[in-house]
């Protein structure tokens, strides 16, 4: 278990409060292998550790936003468009388990019906699981009933600091047509959690 940090406001009590990911005893040596090759393609970010002075997690009051009564990330200063605002720790996992190679063996894989759950290679099948630890990116909510585009999105870093790769989450660049102006302060960060994300919890009521 990592050492206790200093959390940033608002944090809920229930949830621990990450600068580094933690690893699901599913992750393999070769697992780590792979997440800790350089991939020359990937953003290259010194991050920093502990609470962002960028953004504010804020409880939602406002009866016509869809996620009223949880709560949501906004921004507490301008941020121009490409920006990169912090980092999307969790627990590092693999699903399905791969120490069975019997389906049936594996221990009920809590990550597949996680709300925070985010794929870090599809490939190998591993994502970045926030649902019980994590930073003040685990607060991002979808902009679907809340704006009409996105202004932010998740995307694959190479933490310099770490030496692996891990998922940031960046200002939307400005667009060929100069679309996207980047994000001002007190405006709430919005991604998209993509059409699959909405389609799997349909039947759930939500
Ligand atoms: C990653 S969490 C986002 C943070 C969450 N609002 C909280 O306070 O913990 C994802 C959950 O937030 C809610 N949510 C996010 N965006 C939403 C939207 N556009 N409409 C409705 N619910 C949303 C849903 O309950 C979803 O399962």
């Amino acid at each position: 278990m990592p050492p206790k940090q200093p959390a940033p406001k608002a944090w809920p009590s229930s949830i621990l409060y990450l600068t580094a990911p933690i690893y699901s005893p599913t992750i393999t040596k070769d697992h780590l292998t792979a997440l800790r090759t350089q991939d020359p393609t990937l953003p290259s970010i010194n991050t920093t550790k502990g609470p962002s002075n960028l953004v504010k997690i804020t409880p939602i009051s406002s009866p016509t936003h869809p996620a009223n009564g949880q709560s949501g990330l906004f921004a507490s200063m301008d941020l121009k468009p490409g920006t990169f605002i912090l980092q999307y720790l969790g627990e590092i996992h693999c699903s399905p388990d791969p120490r069975h190679s019997n389906p049936e063996d594996n221990i009920a894989d809590t990550h597949s019906t996680s709300n925070y759950d985010l794929s870090l290679d599809r490939e190998l099948g591993i994502g970045v699981d926030a649902d019980k630890a994590g930073t003040e990116a685990r607060f991002i909510n979808d902009y679907r009933g809340v704006a009409e585009r996105p202004n932010a999105e998740f995307k694959e870093i190479w933490d310099e600091r770490r030496g692996e790769r891990g998922m940031g989450v960046f200002v939307l660049p400005e667009g060929r047509k100069g679309k996207n102006k980047g994000i001002r302060k007190g405006e709430e960060i919005l991604v998209s959690y993509g059409r699959g994300f909405w389609g799997a919890r349909k039947d759930d009521g939500e």
